[in-house]
């Protein structure tokens, strides 16, 4: 039993890092903030943060990516059970859409915070 507890969890991961894959192949957007995310991490090395500094720059990094693909799977789920133009769906898609772009405001406020004292 103990066996096939850890063999499920196991195989959960690996049903986890096979949604992140298809998550960067299929959608542009992904390969987008996959790069700003490279750049972001580099420009902290390079700037030397501090644990405060990665913490914030993490958790924003974070909030955009989970976003950003939770709007992803909420487009998905629309297409494929209302394909048709409705008000309904749009209301959904864009407050999906909404919580994306207060993630990424936030971002880039975070990034400024963060950076501006280092750059300058
Ligand atoms: N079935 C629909 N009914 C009503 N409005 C829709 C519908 N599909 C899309 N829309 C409107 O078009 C907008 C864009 O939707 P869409 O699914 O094309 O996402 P997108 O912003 O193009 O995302 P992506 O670029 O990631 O595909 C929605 O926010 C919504 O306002």
């Amino acid at each position: 039993m103990g066996n096939s507890y850890i063999s499920r969890r196991i195989a959960s991961f690996g049903y986890a890092f096979s949604g992140i894959a298809a998550f960067l192949r299929s959608e542009p957007h992904a390969r987008i903030h996959a790069l700003a995310t490279v750049i972001v991490v580099a420009a902290g090395c390079w700037y030397k943060l501090s644990a405060p500094e990665w913490t914030g720059i993490i958790m924003v990094i974070t909030l955009v990516w989970v976003t950003e693909m939770m709007n992803t799977v909420v487009e998905k789920i629309m297409d494929h059970l209302s394909p048709d133009h409705h008000p309904k769906v749009k209301w959904i898609k864009d407050v999906a859409a909404g919580a994306v772009l207060i993630a990424a405001i936030a971002a880039a406020i975070t990034g400024a915070i963060i950076f501006i004292p280092h750059i300058l």
